[in-house]
């Protein structure tokens, strides 16, 4: 921080600091600026997106004066070196509808896309899909899973490990119209593309968890709140990454992409990929981990390409959620697996069958 008085006080920028930290009529900067009063609680960061998501992401902390964490916001993903990320129209090949115009999901101008669509006319997943989505991610070992012949994840802990494949569920996935559909950008079949619509807020949470994300607004069942957006790394580049800053996973958890290493031969190293969120990533940074019934589930969608070794990943509601609720999702840790690269903090996610306490309850899933 540069602005500043003789108290020591940071002035810069006051007109945006709000008394009342819900209070949401502040100033937009072109900068996210921070008013820090020694000894005080931090009332009111401006726009963590420094302006580039479609509303304003405030901050807000009423529980100390810790400043927010240090990080370039983006709003898409970005190769960090080695990811094999390719698009191509030749590579949508079957999968490019010709019939699309308008929106697919009006019953004037039904398409292909409107028969496979994962949304309703509202915009909001749809029930089954949504319930078989986090049925899956709360109890994998019901549902079809992969083992590698040679697991790209296991290689990438070290040449000498061979430790046999831990299994990858194969997910669903929303395909959405892309760039071989002619519809236009408003189409219902176009929802993560759009990106953030819904009013969110970081706060410092009481429990100990950090920093936190809230909504402002309710939100219905299988409302898309954000993507994950951050750098995709290839998983020998994230090991690489995670041995050099062992603490770097204060403030964000890293991301399997691994829905679709099933689906082809060994992954070669540049197509095993992750995304991490410490250096480059957006507001779902923040989203904390819940072991027991999130409100929050993370479904992959095809948005560029049908490859499933690079996805996008996307945050939509698992039931009604209340304004100022605090949004979390299950990260699917398994506090008992030390050979992880990334070392388990300490869970405080306060649910009923938390698995960093409940040790002895038989395991069945993630329950
Ligand atoms: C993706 S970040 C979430 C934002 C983070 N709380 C912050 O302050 O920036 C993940 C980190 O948050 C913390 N965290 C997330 N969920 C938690 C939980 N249930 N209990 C304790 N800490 C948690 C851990 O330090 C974790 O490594």
């Amino acid at each position: 921080m540069d602005g500043g008085d003789e108290n020591g006080t940071n002035t810069e920028n006051i007109e945006n600091f709000a008394e009342n930290p819900n209070e949401m009529s502040l100033v937009i900067s072109p900068q996210p600026q921070v008013v820090v009063l020694p000894g005080l609680p931090l009332y009111g960061v401006v726009d963590i997106a420094k302006g580039r998501e479609k509303n304003v992401i405030t901050l807000v902390n009423e529980m100390s004066s810790e400043t927010p964490p240090s990080f370039r916001y983006i709003t898409q993903n970005t190769v960090f070196k080695n990811a094999c990320v390719k698009f191509s129209l030749a590579r949508l090949g079957d999968n490019n509808c010709s019939t699309c115009v308008g929106d697919c999901l009006s019953p004037s101008t039904p398409c292909a896309c409107a028969n496979e669509t994962a949304y309703t006319t509202y915009g909001l997943v749809k029930e089954e899909f949504l319930e078989e989505c986090i049925s899956m991610n709360h109890n994998p070992n019901k549902h079809c899973q992969f083992f590698c012949k040679e697991c790209p994840l296991e290689r990438s802990k070290g040449e000498d490990i061979t430790e046999p494949c831990k299994g990858h569920i194969m997910r669903k996935f929303i395909k959405e119209c892309w760039l071989g559909c002619d519809c236009t950008s408003q189409c219902g079949n176009r929802v993560v593309q759009r990106g953030i619509t819904r009013k969110l807020q970081v706060f410092m949470t009481p429990e100990g968890k950090g920093w936190g994300l809230r909504t402002l607004e309710d939100l219905p069942k299988g409302a898309f709140v954000s993507e994950y957006v951050g750098e995709i790394l290839t998983n020998r580049e994230l090991v690489g990454r995670v041995l050099r800053s062992p603490k770097a996973g204060k403030h964000s958890y890293p991301v399997l992409l691994d829905a679709g290493w099933g689906a082809k031969e060994a992954l070669k190293d540049e197509e095993a990929l992750c995304l991490d969120t410490t250096y480059y990533g957006n507001i779902a940074r923040f989203i904390n981990h819940r072991c027991y019934d999130p409100n929050l589930v993370e479904i992959p969608v095809e948005l560029e390409s049908p490859d499933h070794h690079y996805y996008h990943l996307a945050f939509f509601t698992t039931r009604a959620v209340r304004a100022m609720e605090e949004l979390t999702w299950d990260y699917g840790i398994d506090f008992d697996d030390h050979d992880h690269p990334i070392k388990p903090f300490r869970c405080q996610c306060g649910s009923k069958f938390c698995r960093n306490i409940k040790r002895s309850r038989s395991k069945i899933g993630r329950s």
